[in-house]
């Protein structure tokens, strides 16, 4: 019998991008929106896979309706994709960030308990809770120290979810994921905003500049279809276990600039000013993980790394030739 995953939040980067994985390895695959009926679910139909998934209104906050929908669908692994990912607007909207994270994995954790099914669950983590990484990245071991009420909340996640797999044996782990691109980021992402920036400068589409803010930050950037994959990785291990997922090459914000102005024939700091309106009030300079432990337990390795990963971002954008040329 073929396996069944549903997907909390499958509207996303993220959330599309696994459900083309799993759907080409054969899984059913079930997505959850808040709002099924106002979602295009753009990202899905990018992929050519909207009819191949079955999409459901929930609030994975909501225990009870989670715990229907367990019933109803009868998943063998459930992925939780939902909230909201971007760090920046955490310091704009806090509170929300804060329930919404924590919310939702205590809801579906909660639902998945109380069925007693051997339901397999993979939260979405994120590196930024180790706050400053150094150069030397961090790994599973490395303590977490958040910096924004993005990072505090995810940190908060991942405990809940090992004291969840803890106290009731539940196979639930969490995926510690480093910054991963993919041509379906929107532009409130970084890479996007600069790759889609230059693409428009170079196209005459506007003269610029492209308004950034702290250009002096180094990340850990890899590509997301194969983070995702991870996940599913985690989830057909022999046992439960955290673990970190990034590429292990840093890459400062110049160096990604750099790269992506160059794919269109540009000069980047012809094009690029730094003002303080895009600054965070708190931001992490280095941001690095190390991943062997994902490379020792699963065999994953990402294969995609800075700076082949601008050139494929960059890619996406342009135009198709032309027949015959
Ligand atoms: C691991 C982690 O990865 C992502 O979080 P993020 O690293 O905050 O991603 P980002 O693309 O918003 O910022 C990257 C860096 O770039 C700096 N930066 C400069 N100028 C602009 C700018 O104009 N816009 C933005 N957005 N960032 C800027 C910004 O200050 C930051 O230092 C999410 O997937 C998150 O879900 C996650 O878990």
């Amino acid at each position: 019998m073929s396996r069944t995953a549903l997907i909390v939040g499958v509207s996303g980067q993220d959330g599309s991008l696994l459900a083309e994985r799993l759907l080409a390895e054969g899984t059913v695959v079930h997505g959850t929106s808040r709002d099924p009926a106002a979602n295009p679910f753009e990202n899905l139909g990018r992929l050519g896979i909207r009819d191949r998934v079955r999409v459901h209104g929930c609030r994975p906050e909501d225990s009870a309706a989670v715990r229907r929908l367990l019933d109803a669908v009868r998943p063998d692994e459930v992925y939780n994709l939902s909230a909201q990912s971007s760090v920046g607007q955490s310091f704009a909207a806090p509170r929300e960030t804060i329930d919404s994270i924590l919310g939702a994995t205590v809801g579906l954790l909660d639902a998945i308990r109380e069925t007693g099914a051997p339901i397999r669950f993979c939260n979405a983590g994120s590196g930024e809770c180790f706050g400053e990484t150094g150069p030397e990245g961090a790994d599973e071991t490395t303590p977490v120290r958040p910096h924004s009420p993005y990072a505090v909340a995810k940190a908060a996640a991942q405990w809940t979810v090992a004291t969840y797999r803890e106290s009731y044996g539940l196979f639930a782990v969490t995926a510690i994921l480093f910054n991963h691109e993919s041509p379906l980021r929107p532009e409130r992402f970084v890479t996007q905003k600069i790759v889609r920036g230059a693409a428009r400068i170079a196209a005459g589409e506007t003269a610029g500049p492209l308004r950034l803010g702290n250009l002096d930050v180094t990340r850990d950037w890899g590509w997301a279809a194969e983070h995702v994959d991870a996940m599913r990785l985690m989830l057909r291990a022999e046992r439960p276990e955290d673990l970190v997922v990034a590429t292990g090459r840093a890459a400062t914000l110049r160096e990604f600039a750099a790269a992506a102005f160059a794919a269109f024939g540009l000069d980047w700091e012809r094009h690029v000013v730094s003002t303080p309106e895009h600054m965070r009030p708190s931001d992490i300079a280095v941001s690095v993980g190390r991943p062997a432990r994902a490379r020792e337990t699963l065999g994953w390795v990402a294969a995609t790394r800075m700076p082949e990963l601008v050139g494929r971002l960059a890619e996406a954008l342009r135009p198709p030739a032309p027949a015959g040329a």
